[in-house]
């Protein structure tokens, strides 16, 4: 019998209808980073290209019962935690992730979807501070997230690595600044240890960024899964979200998904010419 062992990553997620975010995006990543993906999802959402039309959160105890399953049997190797819309749900995962000593814990805060939808509550925001930003390995602000935890707005590089180093400290985590809203360039900045490192990417002329992300935070938690150090896990993770920015899928009315069929060194290995 030939049985195999595989490095495995949990999302702790919202799903996402049009499967170009959330949940789906980060099980799409995961699996073509080559690891075992599962998922405790914290609301289902009604959304496509075009924007979200209707969220149902799942309970904090059904929550809890879903971190329960996935700990108590396939523990995962990395977390990744993306949207979370209420502080009940922020406690929740908190407490179990303290509960199960979970490590290599990817926090994306995400606040408004690309489509321009609030996807978190004041009340959370206060609680994701608080009670999960200290847990995190590291936490991957997009800059108007930023300049919510920084408190003033970021214009330029010199803004970005001041933010970043101001929240890492605030919360005793490595940040990682995605720059994707920049206008000329997609430089992220990621302060850890006292220091800040760049990660240049070319900015790709592709209007279909619904989902980016999710797709780089599990990328990352993926990575740090199969036992990379955080600065290569973010290296990696950048080479995949240009390699899926690059295939340039077009589908829908709005701002698109990306396409995650193709290897991380970014030889296009989809299937999507069949
Ligand atoms: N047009 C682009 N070309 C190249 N890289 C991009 C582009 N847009 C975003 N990125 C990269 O995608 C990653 C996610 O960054 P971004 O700032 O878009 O996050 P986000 O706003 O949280 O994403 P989301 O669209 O899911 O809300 C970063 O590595 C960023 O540099
Ligand atoms: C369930 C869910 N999670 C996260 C996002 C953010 O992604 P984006 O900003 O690309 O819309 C989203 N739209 N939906």
């Amino acid at each position: 019998m030939n049985t195999k062992k595989r490095k495995t990553t949990l999302t702790i997620a919202g799903s996402d209808s049009s499967g170009g975010a959330g949940i789906q995006a980060d099980i799409k990543t995961m699996q073509a980073n080559g690891v075992y993906a599962m998922s405790a999802i914290t609301a289902l959402t009604a959304q496509n290209t075009t924007g979200v039309s209707g969220i149902f959160e799942v309970t904090p105890e059904f929550l809890g019962q879903q971190l329960d399953a996935v700990f108590t049997d396939i523990y995962p190797d990395a977390v990744k935690i993306g949207m979370v819309a209420s502080a009940e749900l922020v406690k929740m995962i908190a407490f179990k992730l303290k509960e199960y000593k979970a490590e290599r814990i990817v926090v994306d805060p995400v606040m408004v979807s690309t489509s321009g939808s609030r996807l978190i509550s004041e009340e959370a925001i206060q609680i994701l501070k608080t009670e999960l930003f200290p847990l995190a390995s590291v936490l991957t602000p997009n800059i108007p997230e930023a300049e919510v935890l920084f408190g003033a707005s970021i214009h330029s590089a010199e803004d970005m690595e001041r933010a970043a180093q101001a929240i890492s400290e605030e919360y005793h985590c490595a940040v990682l600044l995605k720059g994707g809203h920049q206008l000329n360039d997609a430089n992220d900045l990621l302060y850890a240890e006292g220091k800040s490192r760049w990660f240049y990417g070319r900015r790709i002329d592709n209007p279909n960024t619904h989902g980016t992300g999710c797709t780089l935070s599990s990328a990352i938690a993926s990575n740090l899964a199969k036992g990379y150090g955080l600065e290569e896990a973010v290296e990696r993770a950048k080479e995949y979200i240009s390699g899926a920015l690059a295939a340039m899928l077009d589908l829908g009315a709005g701002s698109g998904p990306m396409d995650h069929g193709f290897d991380i060194g970014g030889k296009f290995t989809s299937q999507s010419d069949l």
